[in-house]
């Protein structure tokens, strides 16, 4: 019926309506997103899921979506592995539509998108593509040296957990992300934690921004905002 090359130029036509109607329909729910940034093996995962249970945000980790798509046998698999396991950096295109797709399935319209964007690729593409500009960036500082400690202990089964990838990985953070760390500084977005702390400890921090010391409970009177103030 049809040829393989009308095929491919209905493909290549389509595709970006495709593409734009996700960007369309996610703008429309206004989504509030929180970038978590830090290198390899600081905290990043850990820290996320607590702020889930306390503040309702819904945790995207583009680490997990890109193995999940690795393992599910997609098309883009085997690149993704083969970038994973040199430590560098997926084309933005591949993990952005992953992301609009977990952010539109998930209901919420809170996002802890965790380990993008990691290189200025992914962050200009984000930008372009979704129009979304995070509410801030949170961005975990932790030593090499401890993040390669906890990273050898981590048990979680990952390919790229290895001292050799691991290397890659701190120099990819050194090089591409911490560029991206800088141009939200500019911006006065980033909120910075020292990471290097036990779990306990550093999400002490992590609520303080979430919960920051100006929004004070009133009590006295009906609800917020009425009668003597007394911070909670
Ligand atoms: N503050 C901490 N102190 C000690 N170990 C930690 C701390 N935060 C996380 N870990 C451990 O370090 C490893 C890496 O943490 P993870 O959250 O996966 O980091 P990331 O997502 O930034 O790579 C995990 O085994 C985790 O249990
Ligand atoms: N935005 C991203 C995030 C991760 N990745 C890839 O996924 C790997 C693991 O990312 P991750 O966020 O799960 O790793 P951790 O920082 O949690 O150790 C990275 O080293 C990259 O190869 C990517 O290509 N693009
Ligand atoms: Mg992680």
């Amino acid at each position: 019926m049809f040829s393989f090359d009308q095929i491919i130029h209905f493909a290549l036509l389509y595709s970006p309506l495709f593409f734009q109607d996700i960007s369309v329909r996610l703008a429309e729910k206004k989504p509030k997103v929180v970038f978590v940034l830090g290198g390899p093996g600081s905290g990043k995962g850990t820290q996320c899921e607590k702020i889930v249970q306390d503040f309702g945000y819904t945790h995207l980790s583009a680490g997990d979506l890109l193995r999940a798509e690795k393992n599910s046998g997609s098309e883009n698999g085997i690149m993704i592995q083969n970038m994973m396991n040199e430590g560098k950096i997926v084309p933005s295109e591949v993990t952005i539509k992953l992301l609009q797709k977990a952010m539109l399935e998930s209901g919420n319209d809170k996002f802890l998108i965790d380990g993008f964007p990691r290189n200025e690729e992914n962050r200009a593409a984000f930008e372009a593509v979704t129009k979304i500009e995070p509410e801030f960036v949170l961005y975990f500082n932790c030593s090499e040296k401890e993040m390669e400690r906890r990273i050898l202990n981590r048990n979680q089964g990952r390919e790229d957990d290895n001292i050799e990838t691991i290397r890659k990985r701190f120099k990819v953070f050194l090089e591409s992300s911490l560029p991206v760390i800088e141009y939200y500084k500019g911006k006065g977005k980033v909120r910075e934690i020292d990471a290097a702390k036990p779990v306990e400890e550093v999400f002490e921090e992590v609520k303080g921004i979430f919960n920051p010391p100006e929004v004070r409970k009133v009590v006295g009177g009906r609800g917020w905002g009425r009668g003597c103030c007394a911070i909670l």
